[in-house]
């Protein structure tokens, strides 16, 4: 049927109006609005140093598009890849039951400095600049400048962005003249995603990476085993996997591992595992001895949540386990920063088990108050990181959850901040969170009052909402800016990840979960923006759209009467 309705932009934003005989040639869609009105045109996450875009669209051909980029380095496969998933990317942008015919050739000339460099650490560059322009034989060139692969990627990700499905003329348009330049405030940017709690299907994760992509986030932490379950397969140690998975297809294989390992990688994105301990441990360990309350009843008098489990740090057999996990953690994710958990340890649990307290008076002649069982903590922690250390090739930093023992009066004596970086799970005016700042702790912000994802919905031990209600709106995601948090000490601060506890969650609700909130989180820490989520608003609901049209369920923001008509929906 004809197309009815066209959008002009008029003072900053899109206003819809009726197509008529004398103004269908020049009629802009909705999304050729957007792309020209507004301050970043349809971007999500905005550019941080220069954003031009002109005013002028060309027909472009979806199937005549190429990639020069340098060749046999080691990252030319992870460009060749990354750039199919772009051509994916434009494909999705043609409604179902449509096809597009005719149009400009595209091809992209990508200059990488250092095109050898395929791991992305803290010290990594991201940048890019990115030029478009109409070359005389009238094919698009897009032009790429950076450091390395992982900045080319970004700018593809920006280029996706700069090319619409116009639906009156059903054809794809890319913007002629663009000139770019960006990169991001913050090296850590990441997604908790806790897999024990409930199983999360291998695709469910890749979909949410592929939102990752698309938000230019880079680090997918992943919570892999728990109380609850242990689906990781564990090379060294099979029967942890074989007692602690729900069953014996809800696991995480080798092969599984390290093609999630490569699909990141083509994303920009790096796998950070966890290995949480001395709590949150039990399924698999029933044969060990090594876990006191493995789930002790009442739960609440041993754990925060069932099932309770915590290593026995006297048992020296647990050590030689933990090395031989870490062992198949190390070969495969080969990191260069791990996460050894430290969360929600307690002290009851230890002081319950009477193996625990006489060899505390025994061996060491320790007593059984808080301080007591800060040395065992600690003389737990010692041994674990050593063994970690036999089995990495050098001893790479780790991190690990605020608790007891980064309070004030115990971080500095036991977790040197050269080793140590801390996440940072209390709220955002928790006093630890200047007090580990002041310390000289590098910080990642995962405070639950704003980027726990999961909060919200209804209680599971206890009757009424979940322990962290309310539900996090985007806004309050969007608005949770380290540089206000640390203040002068932002330097310190790595980054943030949005987290995803999944005790309520699984594979049927994960994307909706995550998204599109995580992705506020990406344009916070991209770019820190001066302005509030009022002036993301728009380009929130854009960005929602696109990850909808890459196949992931995202929640609906408002109604799409909101988005067809600007700024006629926030008060
Ligand atoms: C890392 C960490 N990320 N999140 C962490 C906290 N986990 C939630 C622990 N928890 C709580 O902290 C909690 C606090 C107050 C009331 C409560 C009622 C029921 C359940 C809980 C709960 C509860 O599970 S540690």
């Amino acid at each position: 049927s004809e197309p009815v309705w066209r959008w002009e932009c008029i003072s900053g934003t899109c206003q819809k109006t009726r197509i008529t005989n004398e103004t269908r040639d020049s009629a802009l869609s909705l999304p050729a609005c957007q792309l020209f009105c507004g301050e970043y045109g349809r971007l999500w996450p905005q550019p941080t140093k220069e954003y031009y875009t002109g005013n002028y669209l060309l027909h472009l051909n979806l199937n005549s598009i190429d990639l020069n980029y340098p060749q046999d380095k080691k990252s030319t496969a992870l460009a060749n890849l990354a750039f199919r998933r772009f051509a994916q990317q434009l494909r999705g942008l043609v409604p179902s039951g449509k096809s597009t015919r005719g149009g400009r050739s595209l091809v992209v000339n990508a200059q990488v400095e250092d095109p050898d460099i395929i791991r992305l650490t803290y010290a990594t560059d991201e940048s890019y600049i990115l030029k478009i322009n109409e070359l005389s034989d009238g094919r698009v060139n897009a032009s790429i400048t950076s450091n390395t692969f992982f900045g080319a990627r970004h700018a593809l990700e920006t280029l996706s962005q700069l090319i619409i499905y116009d639906d009156i003329r059903n054809e794809l348009q890319i913007v002629r003249d663009a000139s770019i330049s960006d990169s991001p405030v913050y090296p850590h940017r990441g997604l908790l995603l806790d897999t024990a709690r409930n199983f999360i299907p291998i695709d469910a994760i890749k979909r949410s990476i592929d939102g990752m992509a698309a938000s230019k986030m880079n680090i997918f932490h992943w919570h892999i085993t728990d109380s609850h379950s242990f689906p990781f397969v564990s090379k060294s140690r099979p029967e942890l996997t074989r007692l602690g998975a729900y069953s014996s297809s809800q696991v995480y294989t080798e092969d599984d591992v390290r093609d999630l390992i490569e699909y990141a990688r083509v994303r920009g994105v790096k796998v950070l595992p966890e290995f949480d301990a001395p709590a949150h441990v039990g399924e698999g360990w029933q044969d060990t001895g090594y876990v006191a309350c493995l789930n002790a009843q009442p739960w609440m008098d041993y754990c925060v949540e069932p099932p309770c489990g915590q290593f026995d740090p006297t048992k020296d057999g647990l050590y030689d386990v933990l090395e031989d996990i870490y062992g198949d953690m190390v070969d495969l994710f080969e990191p260069d920063v791990f996460h050894m958990g430290g969360d929600e340890v307690s002290n009851s649990c230890w002081n319950s088990t009477e193996s625990i307290v006489s060899w505390m008076s025994t061996e060491k002649s320790w007593g059984r108050t808080a301080t007591d069982f800060v040395k065992l903590w600690d003389y737990f922690q010692s041994k674990a990181l050593e063994r970690l250390y036999r089995k990495t090739s050098s001893n790479i930093p780790i991190i690990m959850w605020t608790s007891g023992l980064t309070e004030s009066e115990n971080v500095t004596a036991y977790l040197p901040n050269t080793t140590y970086i801390i996440q940072v799970w209390t709220t955002a005016f928790d006093l630890q969170i200047i007090e580990l700042l002041q310390r000289g702790y590098r910080l990642i912000l995962s405070n639950y009052d704003a980027l726990y994802l999961d909060c919200g919905f209804g209680g599971w031990v206890q009757g009424g909402n979940n322990w962290c209600s309310p539900y996090k709106g985007w806004d309050v995601v969007y608005s949770n800016s380290p540089a206000l948090i640390a203040g002068t000490y932002k330097e310190q601060v790595l980054g943030s990840e949005g987290a995803l506890w999944t005790e309520q969650v699984d594979g049927a609700s994960v994307d909706g979960r995550i998204w599109p909130r995580l992705a506020a989180l990406a344009e916070r820490l991209w770019a820190e923006p001066s302005t509030g989520w009022k002036a993301a608003e728009e380009r929130m609901l854009i960005h929602r759209e696109r990850l909808i049209g890459m196949g992931i369920a995202a929640e609906a923001l408002q109604p799409q009467w909101c988005l067809q008509n600007e700024g006629d929906c926030p008060a």
